[in-house]
C-alpha cells in the first residue's frame, strides 16, 4: 500500500481561501475545498480555519460520526512530524467524587457542623489536658481564686468528672470557664447564624441555595469533574422523567442519567446536542443544561418551541415520559473558570439565555468568584422572559455582583425596563469599557439580534471575533 503523502506545515498555510483550502485536524490533511458550501457548521468557519491547524476549532463544535465519515475522501495526507498527543486522563480518576446524595449547600453546612464540632471537642480536650497536668494545678489554683464563680459557666458535664477534680485547688475555675464556654457559644452561635441566613435567603427563591462571596477551603471545583458525557463517544441515550410547560411554548424537559453515572460531566459554558431523525432528515441542535453536575442524576433543559421548528415542535415537544433521547458532547469553544475575566457584559435573547444562565449560575453559586456580570435579556413580551425568577433571585441576592436590564419589543405602559431592541446606548452604558482588562462580552441569540449586537460592540471599541469561536475573544458568541 501506497505511503500517505506528508506536507509541512508551510505548504499546508499557502492553501488557504474559499478556492483553495487545506487544513489539519489531529494530524491528518484534508483538502475542504469542494466542501466547504456544503459544511452545515458555516462555510466562513472553514474559509477561516483554511491553511492552518483547526483541530481545537473542529473538536470544540463536537463533530458526529457522520462528520467523521464525510471526512474520509477529503483526506489528502499527513502532517510532517506529527506526533500524537497522549490520550487525556479523565479527571474524575485522579479526584474523588462526592459520594453522599446530598446538594452543595447541605456539604457546606455539614462541613462546618463538623468543624464547628471539632473546634468544640478540641477545647474541651485542652481544658481536660490543662486540669490533669501539674503545671496547671498552678494556673487553675490561681485562676480559681480570681474566678471561682464563674465557674458555673461550664456545662456540668464538664466540672463533675471524678479524674479531672481530685483537690481543691484543681476545681475547674476561670480558665476552663473562659475555654469551654467560649468555644461551645462561638460554635453554637455561627451555626444558628448561618442556618438562620439559609433559612431566609431560602424563602427568596426555592431553586438554588445562598452562598457566601468569601475565599474559603481549596476549591474542589465539581462543575469541571468529568461524567457521564463524554466528548470522544458516540451518542447516548436517556428517558425523559418529567415534561412540564412553564410558559406557552415553552417546556422544561428532566432526563434521568443513568445510575452509574449521575454527574453531567459539562464543563461551565459548554452545551449539549441533540440529534433525531425526521421525515428521513437527520436533524441535530444544540442545547444548554439548566443544570449542572452539582444537580445529581439528572439532565434539565428549558426548551421553546418555534412552530415551525423541525427539533422542537417536529420532535421535543411531543415526546412522551420514558422517552429515550440521544445526546452528545460536551460541545462548544467556551470552558468558563473564574480566571476567565474579571467583568462579563451578556447580551441574550429568548433561549439564548441558556447558556448565559449556566455562567451565572455557576458564578454566584460559587464562594470564590467574584466576576462581575451585567446581562442585557431581550424578548417579545414579558411572558416570554425565561428564568426571571432565578435571574431576579441572583440580582437581589448578590448585586455586586449580578445586574439584569431586560428589553421588551412589546410592553404595557407600567413596563420600567427597556423598549425595542437591543442598542449600542445600552451596552455602553451596562457594559465594561472595551479598554478594561479582563473584561468581555458574550452574545446567544437569534441571528440578527447576534449581529447587530457584535457590530455595535466593535464600534464600542471591542475586537471583532473570528467566524470560529474561541475563548480568548473579545466579543464571545455561543
Ligand atoms: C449554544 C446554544 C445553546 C442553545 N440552547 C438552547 C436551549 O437551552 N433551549 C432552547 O430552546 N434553544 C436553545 N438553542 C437554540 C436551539 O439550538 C435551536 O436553534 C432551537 O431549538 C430551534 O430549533 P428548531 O429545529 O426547532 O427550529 P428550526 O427549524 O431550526 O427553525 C424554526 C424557526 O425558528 C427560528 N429560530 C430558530 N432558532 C431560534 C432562536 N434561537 N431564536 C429565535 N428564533 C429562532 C428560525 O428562524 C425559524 O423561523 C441553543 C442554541 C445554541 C447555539
Ligand atoms: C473535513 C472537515 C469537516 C467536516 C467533514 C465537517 C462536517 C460537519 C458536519 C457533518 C456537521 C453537522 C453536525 C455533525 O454531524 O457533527 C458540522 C458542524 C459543524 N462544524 Fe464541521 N466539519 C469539518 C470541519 C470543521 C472545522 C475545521 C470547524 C471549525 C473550524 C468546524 C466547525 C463546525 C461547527 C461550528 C459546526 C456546528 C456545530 C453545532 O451546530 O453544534 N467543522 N461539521
Amino acid at each position: 500500500m501506497a505511503e500517505a503523502a506528508e506536507y509541512s506545515q508551510k505548504e499546508i498555510e499557502l492553501h488557504n481561501s474559499a478556492g483553495d483550502a487545506w487544513m489539519v485536524i489531529h494530524g491528518e490533511v484534508y483538502d475542504v475545498t469542494n466542501y466547504i458550501q456544503s459544511h452545515p457548521g458555516g462555510v466562513d468557519v472553514l474559509i477561516e480555519a483554511a491553511g492552518t491547524n483547526a483541530s481545537e476549532a473542529f473538536d470544540n463544535a463536537g463533530h458526529s460520526d457522520d462528520a467523521f465519515d464525510l471526512m474520509v475522501p477529503l483526506r489528502i495526507g499527513k502532517l510532517k512530524g506529527y506526533k500524537k498527543r497522549k490520550a487525556r486522563i479523565a479527571l474524575a480518576k485522579s479526584i474523588t467524587p462526592p459520594t453522599s446524595n446530598t446538594s452543595p449547600s447541605t456539604k457546606k453546612v455539614t462541613s462546618d457542623t463538623a468543624k464547628y464540632t471539632i473546634v468544640s471537642l478540641g477545647t474541651a480536650a485542652l481544658y481536660y489536658g490543662l486540669t490533669t497536668s501539674g503545671m496547671d494545678r498552678n494556673i487553675m489554683s490561681k485562676a480559681s481564686s480570681l474566678g471561682k464563680n464563674l465557674v458555673t459557666f461550664a456545662p456540668k458535664w464538664a466540672v463533675s468528672s471524678d479524674t479531672v477534680v481530685t483537690s481543691t485547688s484543681s476545681k475547674p475555675g476561670f480558665l476552663m470557664g473562659l475555654l469551654v464556654g467560649a468555644g461551645v457559644l462561638a460554635s453554637v452561635h455561627t451555626l444558628i447564624a448561618r442556618r438562620l441566613l439559609q433559612i431566609v435567603v431560602s424563602l427568596d427563591s426555592p431553586r438554588y441555595p445562598y452562598h457566601f462571596k468569601v475565599p474559603k477551603t481549596p476549591e474542589f471545583n465539581l462543575l469541571q469533574q468529568r461524567g457521564w458525557l463524554d466528548s470522544e463517544a458516540a451518542a447516548s441515550a436517556i428517558p425523559l422523567a418529567k415534561k412540564e410547560l412553564v410558559s406557552p411554548n415553552v417546556y422544561r424537559l428532566t432526563f434521568t442519567l443513568p445510575s452509574s453515572h449521575p454527574i453531567l460531566g459539562l464543563p461551565t459554558g459548554q452545551h449539549v446536542a441533540i440529534t433525531t431523525v425526521i421525515d428521513g432528515e437527520t436533524v441535530t441542535r444544540s442545547y444548554t443544561p439548566t443544570s449542572n453536575n452539582a444537580d445529581k442524576g439528572i439532565l434539565e433543559l428549558l426548551i421553546k418551541v418555534y412552530p415551525d421548528g423541525k427539533m422542537t415542535n417536529g420532535y421535543l415537544a411531543n415526546l412522551n415520559i420514558g422517552d429515550e433521547v440521544h445526546f452528545r458532547g460536551p460541545k462548544g469553544a467556551m470552558r468558563y473558570s473564574r480566571q476567565l475575566c474579571k467583568k462579563i457584559g451578556m447580551v441574550a435573547g429568548g433561549t439564548g439565555i441558556t447558556p448565559m444562565f449556566q455562567i451565572i449560575r455557576a458564578i454566584c453559586e460559587s464562594d470564590r468568584d467574584t466576576t462581575e456580570i451585567s446581562l442585557i435579556y431581550a424578548n417579545r413580551t414579558e411572558q416570554d422572559i425565561l428564568l426571571r425568577e432565578e435571574l431576579d433571585a441572583f440580582a437581589r441576592r448578590y448585586p455586586k455582583i449580578f445586574k439584569v436590564y431586560y428589553v421588551l419589543e412589546n410592553h404595557s405602559s407600567e413596563w420600567k425596563f427597556g423598549s425595542g431592541y437591543v442598542t449600542k446606548d445600552m451596552m455602553a452604558e451596562m457594559f465594561p469599557s472595551s479598554s478594561e482588562e479582563g473584561s468581555k462580552v458574550m452574545i446567544c441569540g437569534p441571528p440578527g439580534m447576534v449581529t447587530a449586537a457584535k457590530k455595535s460592540l466593535v464600534s464600542l471599541g471591542y475586537k471583532q471575533p473570528g467566524a470560529s469561536a474561541k475563548m480568548s475573544d473579545e466579543i464571545f458568541v455561543f
